[in-house]
């Protein structure tokens, strides 16, 4: 498998008032086609930090120190550069705890995937738009497309709210989704079904999924690989069972004795 997205010796600081305060501390991590890597960790220890430095949404106040994000082999993050202009919407898909952070609440989801379709694919005429539309809402497990096509989100239910932005991440065929506590808001049967669909998204187009979550029972259901985060740091990453079976950390220990239904 081909690493697609390699974070390395990242540290980022945000200037505050006073004085800069770190948020990211030397944090690697990599990730291959065809796998899910979760970052777990209270909250507050830089998982959605980590996850918009790769995309280059971070605040104004917020700049890279050290280290480099390199996607498909092109370095895209680094002190002083931000190419991910580039591969933002396009490479790179994203997912959002609250799917009105994707959706536009006055469009119809027709409307909302043929304008990201027209902006990342050039040329792309009225029918391509509307097959890779529908089918998209099928890979999403959709299965009233024309209903749901022809609805503003508000006429949805989370669930299938999530789905369609989900759709909106993926529709443009990126190699690499970046989800931020996309199952949060949701009810467990739905957060179950979101997490099915990831797997076969990853399986069946073979991408790579970054999830971040502080629900480490989640993740272990999901994820290949797990990386835990504390104060800005990895403290501990592998494979997820070697993690959640051998924890090498005190921190990571911690982090699954909070969960009752754990060992
Ligand atoms: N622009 C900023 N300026 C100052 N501090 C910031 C900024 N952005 C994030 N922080 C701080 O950095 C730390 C990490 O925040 P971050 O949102 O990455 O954590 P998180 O693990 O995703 O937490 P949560 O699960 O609550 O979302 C927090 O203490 C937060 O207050």
């Amino acid at each position: 498998m081909t690493t697609l997205l390699r974070i390395s010796g990242l540290s980022v600081t945000a200037r505050l008032a006073a004085d800069d305060l770190r948020l990211l501390d030397e944090v690697d991590l990599e990730i291959r086609r065809g796998q899910i890597v979760g970052v777990v960790g209270e909250s507050g220890s830089g998982k959605t930090t980590l996850a918009r430095c790769v995309v280059g949404l971070l605040e104004r106040n917020v700049r890279v120190e050290h280290g480099a994000v390199t996607l498909a082999g092109e370095q895209v993050v680094a002190p002083g550069l931000d190419r991910t202009d580039r591969v933002r919407g396009s490479a790179v898909g994203m997912v959002f705890q609250d799917a009105s952070r994707s959706l536009n609440p006055l469009m119809k989801v027709r409307t909302q995937l043929a304008e990201v379709l027209r902006r990342h694919v050039p040329g792309i005429d009225r029918a391509e738009v509307e097959r890779r539309s529908v089918e998209v809402l099928e890979q999403m497990r959709i299965s009233e497309t024309a209903r749901v096509l022809g609805s503003y989100p508000h006429q949805l239910s989370g669930g299938l709210r999530q789905r369609v932005a989900i759709g909106l991440a993926v529709v443009t065929r990126p190699a690499l989704v970046i989800a931020d506590e996309c199952t949060t808001a949701l009810d467990v049967t739905t957060q179950t079904k979101v997490v099915g669909l990831f797997r076969t998204l990853v399986d069946e187009l073979g991408i790579g999924l970054l999830f971040v979550t502080h629900d480490l029972m989640l993740a272990s259901d999901l994820c290949d690989r797990i990386a835990v985060m504390s104060a800005g740091r990895v403290v501990e990453q592998g494979d997820t069972l070697r993690v959640l079976d051998n924890p090498q950390q005190e921190y990571t220990r911690g982090l699954l004795a909070a969960i009752p239904s754990w060992s």
